[in-house]
C-alpha cells in the first residue's frame, strides 16, 4: 500500500490550517519540512507551528528535520505533536538520534541525500521505522526529480526486504503523477509531494492523481 504525504513546504504558510484541511481527505500523512538555515540554505518552521497545526489536524505528522543539530529538538517536536521525526545520516550520531526518537515515542526516520551512498544507512536499518531517500537536493520545493537515484531506491527496498524489516521507504523531491509510478515500482511506499499537490488548483485531486499513478504502476508490475 502506498501512502501519500503532502509536503507543507508548498502550502500557503499564511493559511496553513486551511490548506492542510483541504488536502486531508486525500492524504495519509502530512510531511513537515523543518529547515535550519545551516544543514540546508533555507529556513522554515519549528515546533510552535507543529503544535498549532496539531490543534487543526489528526493526520500523522511526518517531520523531516533538515538540521545540523536535530538532537536538541526531538523532544520539542514530540511535545508539539509530531508522530515521526526523520534525521539525516549526513549529520552523524544516527544510532543515538534514532534511539532518542523512539524513546520519545516517535517513529524514527533516517534520510539520505541524493549523493550519499546507501551503505551509510545500512548499519541503522534495524533502528529505523522509515528510510527517506531524497530524490532532490534538500532545501527547496519545486526541483526536478533525480531519476539517477532510482537504482539506490531499488537497492534500499532489496535491503529492507532481505532483512525482513517493516521499514517504510519514503521518497521526497519532484514527485508528481509522472514520477510516482517510477518510485513506486522501485520500492517506495511513502510518496512526499509538495508543489505537485499544493501548487495545483485542486490539491485534493492532485494528491489522488499521484496515488492512482503509483497504484497503477504497482498493478502493472504485479501483472508482468
Ligand atoms: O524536503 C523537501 C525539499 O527539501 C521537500 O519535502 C519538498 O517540499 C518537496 O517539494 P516538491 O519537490 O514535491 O515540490
Amino acid at each position: 500500500m502506498v501512502l501519500i504525504a503532502p509536503s507543507v513546504l508548498s502550502a500557503d504558510f499564511g493559511n496553513l490550517a486551511e490548506a492542510v484541511g483541504e488536502v486531508s481527505p486525500a492524504a495519509d500523512w502530512l510531511h513537515v519540512d523543518v529547515m535550519d538555515g545551516h544543514f540546508v540554505p533555507n529556513l522554515t518552521i519549528g515546533p510552535p507551528v507543529v503544535a498549532s497545526l496539531r490543534r487543526h489536524s489528526g493526520l500523522f505528522f511526518d517531520c523531516h528535520l533538515m538540521m545540523e543539530d536535530p538532537g536538541s529538538y526531538l523532544g520539542a517536536f514530540a511535545e508539539a505533536g509530531a508522530n515521526g521525526c526523520t534525521v539525516h545520516v549526513e549529520v552523524g550520531r544516527s544510532a543515538e538520534l534514532l534511539a532518542e526518537a523512539r524513546r520519545l515515542g516517535l517513529q524514527a526516520g533516517l534520510a539520505l541525500n541524493p549523493e550519499t551512498p546507501l551503505d551509510t544507512v545500512l548499519p541503522y536499518l534495524e533502528a529505523c521505522d522509515l528510510l527517506l531517500v531524497m530524490t532532490v537536493h534538500p532545501g527547496f520545493g519545486g526541483q526536478r526529480f533525480m531519476a539517477e537515484v532510482l537504482p539506490k531506491l531499488a537497492e534500499a527496498r532489496k535491503a529492507v526486504d532481505e532483512r525482513g524489516l517493516a521499514v517504510r521507504i519514503e521518497v521526497d523531491g519532484g514527485i508528481d503523477e509522472h514520477t510516482a509510478g517510477l518510485v513506486a515500482r522501485a520500492g517506495a511506499d511513502v510518496l512526499v509531494a509538495g508543489s505537485a499537490i499544493f501548487g495545483r488548483e485542486r490539491p485534493w485531486e492532485a494528491a489522488q492523481a499521484i496515488r492512482r499513478a503509483a497504484e497503477g504502476a504497482l498493478a502493472t508490475k504485479g501483472a508482468s
